[in-house]
């Protein structure tokens, strides 16, 4: 009914472009990235994360994924440098992951896939006044996506909560994370414009893909596939898992890696 989507046969990546015809846009993500075609940009800065004041508030099941939510009233946390021209707010993280031990990234690298994948949205509060406002603009978001491939030391705090959240629609509180220490020690990266990879799949983002993949556990990614796409109220219970949209076509756009 209506706008809604999700990742089955029915309402999956390939029907979106029936309520979202932008899903046949030229710049849709993700993308499979060729490191050999990359253009290297000696002005590519380095990614500059000021994430030391930030303040989580709470974990939620959407209904599509789990999602970390943090408050962007401020600059207390930003992304900035490498492809950026001014700072972009920490507004969420959520992930994307497959089933038993098999694909879930939502870019792939020469073909291949991760098991799982980050994504660090932050949005354009110089430009624009709302998250919402950026979300459809062109230059409004910035994601970092992170691999994931195998044991985090860290993530047994994301892990460890999704129990309280394994049905759509709950929330819990969820203070005092720094997404910090779910990254990778080298944030060289590749970057190409590209989009929202979930509907309305506004052309708007900024895409920076970290090249070092984070380490989680096969054990860990069994708990994210606890979580359910369905809500608590409703009879059945969907397994959440395989929510990530397949690569796009590239069209054209050149992907730039930094050093
Ligand atoms: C804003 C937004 C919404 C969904 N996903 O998957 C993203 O990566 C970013
Ligand atoms: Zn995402």
């Amino acid at each position: 009914t209506g706008n809604q989507w999700g990742y089955g046969k029915d309402d999956g990546p390939s029907a979106w472009n029936k309520n979202y015809p932008v899903a046949d846009g030229d710049r849709q993500s993700p993308i499979d990235i060729l490191p050999h075609q990359a253009r290297h940009d000696p002005n590519l800065g380095p990614i500059v994360l000021n994430y030391d004041r930030c303040t989580s508030i709470n974990i939620a099941n959407n209904g599509h994924s789990v999602v970390v939510e943090f408050e962007d009233s401020d600059d207390r946390s930003v992304i900035q440098g490498g492809p950026l021209d001014n700072p972009y707010r920490l507004k969420q993280f959520h992930f994307h992951w497959g089933g038993k031990g098999c694909h879930g990234s939502e870019h792939t690298v020469e073909g291949n896939s991760y098991a799982s994948e980050l994504h660090l949205v932050h949005w354009n509060a110089v430009k624009f006044k709302t998250f919402g406002e950026a979300a459809s603009a062109p230059d409004g978001l910035a994601v970092l996506g992170i691999f994931r491939s195998d044991e985090h030391r860290w993530l047994h705090m994301i892990t460890d909560a999704l129990y309280t959240v394994k049905f759509k629609g709950s929330v819990t509180d969820f203070k005092g994370f720094n997404p910090k220490c779910l990254l990778p020690s080298s944030l060289h990266y590749w970057t190409y414009l590209g989009s929202l990879t979930t509907p309305p799949l506004h052309e708007s983002v900024t895409w920076i893909v970290v090249k070092e993949p984070m380490i989680v556990s096969e054990k860990q990614l069994g708990k994210f596939r606890t979580l359910v796409f369905t809500g608590e109220e409703e009879d059945e219970r969907t397994r959440m898992e395989n929510n990530f949209r397949p690569p796009q076509l590239l069209k054209g756009r050149t992907v730039r890696s930094s050093n």
